[in-house]
């Protein structure tokens, strides 16, 4: 996709478009649309990066509380966004055994309890085993240091679905 069919976008469809670049929070694409033209792709992942930085520590908070829980209730009842489901379901977290499915939702509230925001991980990036390991690792860092390193992992979601949607055909998705 050319950069110049992105900076061609009405401000509506850009938002349709690259609304869940960062899960359930299109506020985003609506707040970097302002500094069209973008260069090229990566242009765009800087803007959304430095709105993300901008941030107050609860607005960074906000963000990861609008991801849902791997393998949690969304999941289960079906109510995933397309593309966590595709993420989550790249990550074996839609097959996972009883035993496996009580380890993630063990491991996952006892995260929450800890940090006050769900665990979140870039799930095409990491397999079934990468993910439980990561969950108890990450268990152990200071309040600060996680929420950090959890938004680290929302840049590097970001990142993949907006290479998604720039090499998929434009017009199909508007
Ligand atoms: N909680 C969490 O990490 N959720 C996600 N990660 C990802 O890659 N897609 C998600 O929905």
């Amino acid at each position: 996709m050319d950069i110049n069919v992105v900076n061609a976008l009405t401000y509506e469809d850009f938002v349709k478009l690259f609304g869940n670049v960062i899960e359930k929070c299109p506020l985003i694409s609506a707040a970097i649309w302002s500094h069209r033209p973008f260069k090229d792709l990566a242009d765009i992942e800087a803007h959304i990066t430095e709105f993300i930085h901008s941030l107050p520590d609860s607005g960074k908070e906000g963000i990861l509380r609008c991801h849902p829980d791997l393998a949690g209730r969304d999941l289960q009842s079906g109510t995933l966004t397309r593309e966590s489901q595709e993420e989550q379901s790249q990550a074996g977290m839609t097959t996972l055994d009883t035993a496996e499915g009580l380890q993630m939702y063990r491991l996952n509230s006892e995260y929450k309890e800890h940090f006050g925001f769900p665990f979140v991980i870039c799930a095409r990036l990491n397999n079934k085993a990468d993910i439980v390991r990561q969950l108890s690792e990450r268990l152990k860092n200071d309040r600060a240091a996680e929420r950090e390193r959890a938004i680290e992992e929302v840049k590097k979601i970001c990142s993949l679905r907006l290479r998604n949607i720039v090499l998929s055909d434009i017009q199909t998705k508007l």
